[in-house]
């Protein structure tokens, strides 16, 4: 490994964006560089695009990095947080007299982002990274960014009050499905409009070289890992339109659920902080939503044996994810129980592009209404399976899910536990009776007439948020395990 890889196998894993947390590294290794800017013969910072392939129990996952490099070793106060550490100028040689630098975060220096944006203003697409813009309105350069402090899976640049730029850290090869859906529904006023996206050729994993079972056997210590196969243009960011007056619909709903907490013996649609008329509204636009996807893109029905596979799918979740976290075992019953329902079902189910990873901190409402955002499906799933048609059900168990949350993630260490939770569960049933009521009259399906399925999805998306949360936030495991065990009983 270079000194820089050092640096970054140290840094990687610590970032709230690597998917691969609680599992060792097993090598770590920069598979592209494309330089954005190099002033380093003035003595000046230098912007390189990594794509940082690390591998871990035997998979390879893709990374992008974008690298600062500035002279010296140290960084001025403002940039000391985002510092990696110090090695030889990579590149350029490490014997002695050779230049020392420091590598960082350059997510964090608004000098070095302001090329992206301007390179996207210029919809510069010769070289290896392509700059694009959209469309043929001009976009505005010379702004400065701010990072986002947000929870997040990726990393979001604020600049000035007028663009985001979301930089996508995992790789999928291909085109990102936040860019693919958000500019198929240009145009929806529950959407905020992309102006531009940053990519390059990523490699994506070939085949395993050796054969199982009648294929040809491997040659003589062949390398058993995957090969790369060719380089593919994959999204490496999405430039789009910052929506000022965004409220994030998970503080929105949480300020209400604290609202209730602190108001003793009090209905929640009684409580000032009622949410349940925004929660229809919700319902309103993701059924509107729904209605543009389908316009826009393929749709389809699932045969009977289709839904029979994508039931099973689940359950081979649930057997997945029993394995990484032991206390869902005793519910794997039931929720098998549930699976089966579904399989059994017999009907045709139709299915169309989803949003694929819903729940309320995708949604912001703004002064012109409710903006639906992160088209990108789950993060953790491979891109194939994000891009596939789906059940609109899908989203809204998700938002179901998601009202629940809000209702149950207060109610971990508050000291009056135990009183709080019918009103907990009184605020997840109005919430996600008026989401449904709201969507079901802005012509999306009825759900309460599709229990099964709903339910079904419900349990598939419990079960993912136990893997999400064992892996990402172990203090927040119980909100998932308990509506689990809550649904199970009921
Ligand atoms: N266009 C935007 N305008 C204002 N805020 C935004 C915009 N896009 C994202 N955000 C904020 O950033 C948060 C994270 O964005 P998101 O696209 O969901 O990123 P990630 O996939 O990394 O979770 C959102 O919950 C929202 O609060
Ligand atoms: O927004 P992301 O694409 O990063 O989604 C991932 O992280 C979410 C948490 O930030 C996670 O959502 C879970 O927690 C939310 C509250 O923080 C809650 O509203 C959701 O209902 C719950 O699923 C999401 O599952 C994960 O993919």
């Amino acid at each position: 490994m270079t000194q820089l890889e050092d640096l970054l196998a140290a840094w990687v894993p610590r970032q709230r964006w690597f998917a691969g947390k609680g599992l060792p590294v097993e090598a770590l290794r920069i598979e592209s560089a494309h330089t954005v800017l190099d002033r380093s013969d003035s003595g000046g910072p230098e912007l390189r695009i990594l794509v940082v392939a690390v591998s871990q129990r035997g998979e390879t996952a893709r990374y992008q990095v974008l690298l600062g490099l500035r002279p010296g070793t140290t960084l001025d106060a403002d940039l000391a947080h985002a510092a990696m550490g110090v090695c030889a100028a990579p590149g350029r040689g490490s014997g002695p007299g050779s230049a020392t630098v420091v590598a960082y975060d350059a997510a964090h220096d608004a000098e070095l982002t302001s090329h992206l944006l301007a390179r996207i203003a210029a919809d510069d697409g010769a070289g290896p990274v392509g700059f694009r813009r959209i469309g043929g309105a001009p976009v505005r350069t010379g702004l400065r960014s701010i990072a986002m402090t947000a929870e997040q899976s990726n990393t979001t640049l604020v600049f000035g009050e007028e663009y985001v730029l979301k930089i996508f850290r995992r790789l999928w090869p291909g085109k990102n499905p936040d860019l693919e859906l958000t500019t198929e529904l240009a145009g929806s006023r529950h959407v905020a409009p992309a102006h531009g996206w940053i990519e390059a050729g990523v490699r994506a994993d070939g085949a395993v070289p050796e054969q199982r079972g009648t294929g040809p056997a491997p040659a003589e210590g062949a390398d058993p890992r995957p090969r790369p196969g060719p380089a593919v243009p994959t999204t490496l960011a999405m430039l789009q339109r910052y929506l000022r007056s965004a409220t994030d619909g998970w503080v929105l709903a949480a300020t209400s659920v604290r609202d209730l907490y602190g108001s003793p013996g009090a209905a929640p649609e009684e409580a000032g902080g009622d949410f349940s008329g925004e929660a229809a509204r919700l319902g309103a636009a993701t059924a509107s939503v729904h209605r543009a996807l389908a316009r826009a893109l393929p749709t389809d029905v699932l045969a009977p044996d289709d839904v029979r596979l994508l039931a099973a799918a689940m359950e081979r979740r649930l057997d997945l994810a029993v394995v990484d976290v032991p206390e869902l075992r005793p519910y794997a019953a039931p929720l098998r129980a549930a699976f089966q329902a579904f399989a059994d079902l017999d009907d045709p189910l139709p299915v169309q592009r989803v949003h694929g990873d819903y729940h309320l901190g995708q949604v912001v409402r703004t002064d012109t209404g409710w903006i639906l955002l992160d088209f990108e499906g789950e993060p953790a799933a491979p891109v194939e399976e994000r891009r596939r048609l789906s059940s609109p059900l899908r989203d809204v168990a998700g938002m179901l899910r998601s009202f629940d949350y809000a209702a149950r993630h207060q109610l971990i260490g508050h000291i009056d536990e135990e009183a709080l939770a019918g009103p907990a569960r009184a605020w997840a049933q109005l919430n996600r009776d008026a989401f449904s009521a709201g969507y079901e009259d802005s012509g999306g399906v009825a759900p309460e007439k599709h229990q099964v399925v709903l339910r079904a999805f419900e349990y598939d998306k419990a079960v993912y948020e136990v893997l999400y949360e064992a892996r990402n936030r172990p203090a927040w495991l119980r909100v998932p395990l308990d509506s689990i065990a809550a649904l199970a009983a009921g």
